[in-house]
């Protein structure tokens, strides 16, 4: 059953001399108990998404299209019901700088058991929740300045956690963690989604989203360039870029891929990854149809059709 509807998003932010196009046209679903991981280099509108989808755009951004969360329309709904009804208990997130989010005056024990409280869920659960995001007893205790990097990020975690949110967006939760956590955080999400949560991981860990993910999109330049299972986008990718980008991994060619990604104040017509692809032709100068695959020249073509 679908949790969350994506219709023809888009977010672009107003300049005095620009428009930044941070988010094109995107539309998908998502299925309850699905772990949907979205990729991309940096720069190409991953947090913006999130942002999006959590009403925490800043005032310049006009946002278009629609997203339904379980029959509420996170874009249209209105602040204040965003606010009462659906932060928190139905859209969680753990946000991609950790040291910002946090209350500087509370320790992490006491900011648990606020937001527990807040979602009239027992504050006791705070020490468990600090366990299964890795957190000893001694760090739950400190203030937020107190906390190494990576302790701050499994502190925001387990917040996002508290209210045991149906959707969990997690913007890279896995900044800053040693391979054993970042993998004990992975685990953490992959076992949510197993017993019926439904998570939206935001990461440009590959390696982290062929380990959980059920299904991939690969965002290049605010667009959904591919949207396919996890299995099939690592194991056949078929647009040039996903391709690319798995080549680029140091296990796998490690070759970098060539060029830059456009400046998204200035994005063509066409194809955005037209000009660094070896496959491109003159076809690529309109934008192609897609996803599950957004090419003119898939690499797999029966993924395409
Ligand atoms: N308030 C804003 N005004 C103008 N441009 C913005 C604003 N917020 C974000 N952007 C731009 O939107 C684009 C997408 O940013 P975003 O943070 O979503 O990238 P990302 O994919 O999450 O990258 P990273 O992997 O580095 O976190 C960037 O070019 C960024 O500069
Ligand atoms: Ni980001």
């Amino acid at each position: 059953m679908t949790l969350l509807n994506i219709d023809g998003l888009s977010v672009r932010f107003r300049l005095r001399d620009a428009t930044v196009q941070a988010v094109s046209d995107h539309t998908f679903a998502v299925r309850r108990g699905e772990l949907l991981a979205i990729v991309g280099e940096s720069g190409c509108g991953k947090s913006v998404l999130a942002h999006a989808l959590f009403g925490l755009l800043p005032r310049n951004a006009e946002v278009s299209g629609r997203a339904i969360l379980d029959g509420v329309d996170l874009i249209g709904c209105g602040e204040k019901r965003l606010a009462r009804e659906i932060r928190g208990r139905r859209l969680g997130l753990v946000p991609q700088s950790p040291a910002t989010a946090l209350t500087p005056v509370r320790t992490g024990r006491r900011l648990l058991a606020e937001t527990l409280r807040a979602h009239q869920r027992d504050p006791a659960l705070a020490d468990s929740l600090a366990e299964q995001v890795g957190l000893d007893a001694a760090a739950l205790g400190k203030y937020p300045f107190e906390l190494s990097g990576g302790m701050a990020q499994r502190l925001v975690t387990a917040l996002a956690l508290a209210p045991d949110p149906a959707l969990l967006i997690a913007d890279e939760p896995t900044t800053g963690l040693d391979r054993p956590l970042v993998d004990h955080t992975l685990d953490l999400l992959r076992r949510r989604c197993d017993s019926g949560g439904t998570v939206l991981l935001i990461t440009h860990d590959l390696a982290a989203a062929e380990r959980v993910a059920d299904t991939v999109a690969v965002m290049y330049a605010s667009r959904i360039v591919e949207h396919r299972p996890a299995a099939d986008v690592f194991t056949a990718p078929a647009h040039p870029y996903t391709c690319a980008l798995l080549n680029a991994l140091p296990d796998r060619a490690f070759q970098p891929i060539a060029g830059h990604p456009p400046m998204l104040t200035a994005l063509p017509a066409g194809c955005a990854f037209a000009p660094r692809c070896t496959h491109a032709d003159g076809a690529c100068a309109t934008l192609p149809a897609g996803p599950p695959v957004a090419c003119h020249h898939p690499l797999v073509t029966e993924a395409a059709a």
